[in-house]
């Protein structure tokens, strides 16, 4: 069974050059045969990946944080190879959703295992995700944070200061929201929150009833309140009882269209994806995960 790693020394604010070597001990030292791409630039990782198949790999590790499991799981879409992960990014969201630990010799143990498991993704204007879509505000954050890089380098703390920045201009929107076939109209929203797992940003639960391999799609919006109520409301994120707001709502379904008055920032997975209106659908097992 042949496996490729493909490894983002600059995930994890560059920490994962040094941590890289102990990843490799340990995939030695259980004889886990791999060959090696080590990225020279952002988005590599989606054509090396691509190219995987053609290739014969029948895995492909990503080693890095979402943005290169992203890259990854893009690359490898339509092939017969199964995925796996050593975290080693700042957030970590993805192994956080799968209980993949962080420490270098436990995770290399679960690779080795080679339990395979089914994880719906989602897709958006043709491009996949795995964690979370954010609309609205959460965008915003997002292309603030992906435009100062050294708010990237500063882990959560960064998106911190950008939601500080942005929460007294940035102006709610009016959405109309159709999920499945219901239709819904939102004035002053702030953002809506689409999931498939319910980790975001470094371990904040956006939706935390996301199940990443229930075929649905998680939709939480936080429409009419003040900034001040918005910033009261954040730290409940973490624990997920923010959705115990009345002027939060949660739903779920399995297609999820979105037009806003004005157009707004959409991310995935903290990758910018562009601006609405969008169509999100949910994949269901669409990637094996070792
Ligand atoms: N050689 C490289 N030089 C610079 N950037 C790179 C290189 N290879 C990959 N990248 C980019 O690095 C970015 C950050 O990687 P990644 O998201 O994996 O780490 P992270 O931001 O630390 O983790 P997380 O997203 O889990 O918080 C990705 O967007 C990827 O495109």
């Amino acid at each position: 069974m042949k496996t490729l790693l493909i490894v983002n020394e600059n995930a994890g604010r560059g920490k994962t050059k040094k941590r890289w070597p102990q990843f490799q001990h340990y995939l030695n030292a259980l004889g886990i045969e791999h060959d090696v791409h080590l990225t020279a630039a952002p988005k590599e990782a989606i054509e090396v990946a691509r190219m995987a198949g053609a290739d014969q790999y029948s895995y492909v590790v990503a080693v890095g944080g979402d943005g290169t499991v992203n890259e990854v799981v893009n690359g490898i879409a339509g092939q017969k190879i199964a995925f796996g992960v050593l975290p080693a990014g700042t957030g970590n969201d993805f192994a956080r959703m799968l209980n993949i630990p962080r420490d270098p010799r436990l995770a290399v143990r679960r690779l080795s295992d080679r339990n395979h498991t089914a994880v719906d993704l989602m897709e958006m204007n043709g491009q996949l995700v795995a964690g979370a879509i954010g609309i609205g505000f959460d965008g915003a954050i997002a292309e603030d944070i992906n435009r100062t890089s050294w708010k990237k380098r500063v882990g959560p703390f960064g998106y911190v200061l950008s939601m500080l920045k942005l929460i007294f201009t940035f102006p709610p929107f009016t959405m109309h929201l159709k999920i499945d076939d219901r239709s819904f109209v939102f004035q002053n929203c702030w953002l809506v929150a689409v999931g498939n797992s319910k980790f975001y940003a470094g371990g904040m639960k956006i939706c935390p009833d996301a199940k990443h391999d229930d075929g649905l799609l998680d939709v939480c919006i936080v429409h009419n309140m003040s900034p001040l109520q918005l910033l009261k409301l954040f730290p409940s994120a973490f624990s997920g009882n923010h959705v115990l707001h009345p002027n939060v709502m949660c739903l779920q379904g399995k297609k999820v269209r979105v037009l806003t008055d004005p157009a707004v920032p959409i991310h995935g997975d903290g990758e910018i994806l562009g601006r609405t209106p969008s169509e999100i659908l949910i994949r269901p097992q669409a990637l094996t995960v070792v």
